[in-house]
């Protein structure tokens, strides 16, 4: 015997489940059918591909059984690939999956939040212990002939003991507690399977004791036989048409499917029929994956051949900015044996991939433009990885930039960029965009101000993905995107009178560079500025000071010191006093770092030296006083 601690992460996956999804108990039922499907789809590949499984007599069914009483139990039972002692431990004591320890440390201990997070994780076998007061699994893997028995009460830890089991396959007992009780009825399970699993492809059967009556009156006789009944339509459900599908079907199969708890935000169910004959249906989730931007994500597509699984551990199904999606591909003109290796040179599957993308962004399209509601919850969570399209799938470009959206000072939510060319004014030169890590230090940014006075929209871009994908756009239709904490943004906008300023300014504005120095690259006139005294911005070829700091973050050493263009504004009240005593070098000298400083702090600066900073200020405030 061996006594195991469940992984930390395991412990507290099993109290989210049991604290958050309790009201919606019944769906352990359609956990673990759903994984004994997986399991018998894992086998039924191996009898069909290698040789050593082919001889196994394999008639893949799913069998459910109870008994009732004082110690009521619930057996699911299934002869597919089955698990061997370090596959117990692994899969039913460990979360493998990177990324978790991040997703479960967002947990805050309300039912309420925690339940909703739950789907971007999947439910799976540990939610067998909302309803039981221990959990039994007897199993024997395809191939070996040593059973295991792993028991365990959900409190912690769980035990390991050989075992004895007829056949290869899974049988999983739950002694049920007070909220289990219910399911020890025939009507019980039969309506929450219907419900939830009557899609699964392999025939699930119920075992259970009829009673009838003979006789009359003193003679009546009870009278007992043990009965079997397959309950659901076991055909695979991607290959029925979809006039005859309902959407309760749709969404039920999709929780079968991915574990999640909560419903689909949309699907897309295609048969494709001509030179390539293949089904696909795809679903997409409410809530992104936990580990989307993990980059050993769990891809979310499974292949079939004619109904055969054949894995869910391929990444290349999709375009990889797709991987959020959820579904099935079944093609007809795979061959079965198809191994890993040919998968991801095959024409074929190059082909089918390459036309989903193609569907689904084209789904995508139509959701925008008929159902804004739901595009704007897709956007919440899907945006970033459609930004990815952008530099990575350059077929569909002209789609993808439709179809992303971004901030802006003009409109709350979110917009297109065809909505913003439409609101464009009638001499405006460009797309201006602002980047940065947060919105609202954008939002404010003096960059922002000249745009705002004269009434042009400037997008407003804190994703950090927008540094690298926005910059690679260049156009939108015949459009250039401007950047306008890039130097050469602002030549737009400059009117006469800003360039007879800047030629009276001249002499300060050299004062000011001597003064500061190699701190900045250069010093210039501003005609973006209303408000503020001083802001800065990158030169043009240069990366912006926020692509700076990202690319520190991304712990990118040794990157060469890019220097800022200070830029000042000759209307503003300081700057005309400080042009009445430009001769006052120590002064021009506060003052010019202090307006360099500022502006470095408004963009999300840190400054080198605070306390130099703070020495100049208090000379500056002695003086006012
Ligand atoms: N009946 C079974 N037969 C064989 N293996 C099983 C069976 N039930 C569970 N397993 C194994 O245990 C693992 C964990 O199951 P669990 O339901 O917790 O998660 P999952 O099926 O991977 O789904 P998800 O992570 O999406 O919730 C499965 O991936 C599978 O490898």
């Amino acid at each position: 015997m061996s006594k195991h601690q469940f992984q930390t992460e395991v412990s507290q996956l099993l109290h989210l489940i049991i604290h958050s999804l309790y009201s919606h108990k019944e769906i352990f039922l359609r956990e673990l059918i759903s994984n004994a499907s997986d399991a018998l789809d894992k086998l039924k590949y191996l009898t069909l591909t290698q040789d050593e499984f082919k001889k196994l007599t394999f008639d893949p069914r799913v069998d459910i059984s109870y008994t009732e009483g004082d110690k009521p139990t619930l057996t699911v039972s299934d002869n597919g690939i089955g698990m061997n002692e370090e596959d117990l431990v692994e899969n039913l004591g460990t979360i493998a999956r990177s990324g978790t320890k991040n997703f479960l440390g967002k947990l805050t201990g309300d039912a309420k939040k925690d339940s909703n997070l739950i789907g971007q994780f999947g439910v799976g076998f540990y939610s067998s212990f909302m309803v039981a007061d221990s959990v039994e699994v007897i199993s024997r893997k395809a191939g070996e002939d040593t059973a295991y028995k792993w028991v365990s009460d959900g409190k912690g830890a769980y035990e390991i003991t050989p075992a004895e089991r007829e056949s290869f396959g899974t049988t999983v007992t739950l002694h049920l507690n007070e909220e289990g009780k219910e399911y020890t009825g025939r009507w019980q399970i039969e309506q929450v399977i219907k419900k939830y699993s009557n899609h699964v492809a392999f025939p699930i059967f119920l075992h259970y004791t009829a009673t009838e009556y003979e006789g009359e009156g003193e003679k009546r006789k009870e009278k007992k036989e043990q009965k079997v009944e397959q309950i659901n339509s076991a055909s695979a459900m991607w290959k029925r048409p979809k006039s005859e599908l309902s959407d309760e079907d749709y969404k039920e199969f999709y929780k079968t499917l991915t574990h999640d708890y909560d419903e689909p935000l949309f699907w897309l169910h295609t048969q494709a029929e001509g030179t390539q004959e293949y089904t696909t249906l795809f679903y997409v989730p409410k809530k992104a994956p936990f580990d989307l931007y993990q980059a050993d994500y769990k891809p979310g597509v499974k292949l079939y051949v004619k109904r055969v699984f054949i894995t869910d551990d391929e990444k290349e199904l999709l375009p990889v900015y797709l991987r959020f999606v959820r579904g099935i591909i079944d093609s007809e003109d795979l061959p079965l044996n198809v191994s890993r290796e040919i998968l991801q040179q095959n024409r074929i599957l190059s082909s089918i991939t390459g036309s989903s993308a193609k569907k689904l962004l084209s789904e995508f399209q139509r959701i925008a433009e008929n159902n804004p509601e739901m595009y704007t919850e897709f956007i919440e969570q899907f945006n970033r990885p459609l930004k990815e399209g952008l530099y990575s799938d350059f077929a569909n470009r002209e789609t993808l930039l439709e179809l992303v959206r971004f901030k802006s000072t003009e409109v709350e939510g979110y917009t297109s960029l065809k909505a913003y060319k439409e609101r464009m004014k009638e001499d405006q030169k460009g797309i201006y965009y602002i980047t940065g890590e947060k919105e609202e230090t954008l939002r404010n940014s003096p960059l922002l101000e000249a745009y705002k006075a004269k009434g042009i929209e400037v997008l407003v871009m804190d994703d950090e993905i927008d540094e690298i994908v926005v910059p690679s756009i260049g156009k939108y239709e015949e459009i250039d995107l401007k950047a306008i904490n890039k130097s050469g943004s602002s030549d737009d906008l400059k009117t006469e009178d800003d360039k007879k300023k800047e030629k009276e300014i001249k002499p300060l504005i050299k004062k000011i560079k001597d003064a500061l120095g190699d701190k900045v690259k250069d010093v210039v006139a501003s005609s973006r500025l209303s408000d503020s005294p001083s802001c800065i911005v990158a030169d043009e070829s240069d990366p912006s000071m926020q692509m700076q700091q990202m690319l520190k973050a991304m712990g990118q050493k040794d990157l060469p010191e890019i220097k800022p263009i200070l830029e000042i504004n000759p209307d503003h009240e300081i700057v005309k006093k400080l042009e009445a005593k430009k001769d006052d070098k120590a002064l021009v000298e506060d003052v010019a770092t202090l307006l360099l400083e500022q502006a470095m702090m408004i963009e999300g600066a840190e400054l080198k030296k605070p306390a130099e900073f703070v020495k100049r200020l208090n000379r500056i405030m002695n003086m006012a006083l």
